[in-house]
């Protein structure tokens, strides 16, 4: 069984595929020093709790944290017998091109969601991405990457109000009831949220009119129920894209389903 794991700037998940769907996942927040053993000690204690007996064959990863891979490939290799799959590395093969300017380290989150997108929806397509940074990915007619946009991620947003204003408290997003906030926290809510909205659907239109034709929009990450819930601004939303993008993958360098 493959062994799938996105590692982004706040959390890792964890997720186990048989071939044909997952069968566990689980999420740790994302933290270089933690060592192989720790995550193995980890892991196979979830998996005793679950009651999970996969035997773990292959490994795949997708981290936009470099520091961790050390420690993932060592697990990998250690506990798992087995060389990972990294994707953005050379040796890790990709079903789709990556057409963007030279020296680019375009973030694998980004290539694994664009090839999961492709996979599912197939191109001119927008991926919307909400994790610690909001990213908007465009998977051109052939699949390609073909580039993209980087916003502050929604909590990144709220947080920087706190950090950076003395009377601003700590503040979880949802979406408020009227624009207009009577209280310190439906403001903040209000401009986050509301301000989202207007950066969600501005940044599409402007894609679309960009390259001259239509195009859908899949949005992914814990926070697009959210804000689908408010407007009709995405076509599709998958909770586990990037896990998906994943198996695409490992399938595309292996010519096995796991
Ligand atoms: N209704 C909600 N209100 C606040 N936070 C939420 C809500 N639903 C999900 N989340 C948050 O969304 C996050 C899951 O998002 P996701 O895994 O896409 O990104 P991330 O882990 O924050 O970022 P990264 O992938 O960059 O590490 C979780 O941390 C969770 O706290
Ligand atoms: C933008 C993030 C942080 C989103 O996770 C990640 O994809 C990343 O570190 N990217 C590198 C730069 C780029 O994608 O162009
Ligand atoms: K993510």
């Amino acid at each position: 069984m493959l062994l799938a794991i996105d590692c982004g700037n706040t959390n890792t998940v964890f997720s186990i595929w048989d071939g044909t769907k997952f069968i566990a996942t689980w999420r740790t927040s994302t933290e270089h020093q933690r060592t192989a053993d720790q995550y193995y000690v980890w892991l196979s204690t979830l998996m005793e709790f679950q009651k999970i007996e996969a035997e773990i064959t292959d490994v795949i990863v997708s981290s936009t944290v470099p520091r961790v891979v050390f420690n993932l490939r060592v697990l990998s290799d250690r506990y798992f017998n087995t060389r990972p799959w990294v994707v953005g590395r050379p040796d890790c093969a990709l079903p789709v091109d990556v057409r963007v300017d030279a020296g680019t380290a375009v973030g694998p989150d980004r290539l694994v969601n664009t090839v999961a997108g492709y996979d599912l929806y197939g191109g001119d397509l927008i991926v919307v991405d909400f994790g610690t940074a909001t990213t908007f990915d465009v998977v051109d007619a052939d699949g390609a990457y073909v580039g993209g946009v980087i916003s502050p991620g929604v909590n990144l947003s709220l947080e920087a109000l706190h950090q950076a204003a003395a009377a601003l408290p700590h503040v979880d997003i949802s979406r408020p009831q009227r624009v207009v906030g009577t209280n310190t926290v439906a403001c903040m809510q209000s401009g986050v949220f509301w301000g989202y909205v207007g950066l969600v659907r501005e940044i599409c239109t402007r894609i679309k009119a960009e390259r001259e034709r239509p195009m859908k929009i899949v949005s992914t990450g814990g926070l697009a129920p959210l804000f689908q819930q408010s407007a009709d601004l995405f076509d599709e939303y998958e909770d586990d894209l990037t896990m998906h993008g994943l198996t695409v993958i490992h399938a595309y360098n292996t010519g096995r389903t796991t």
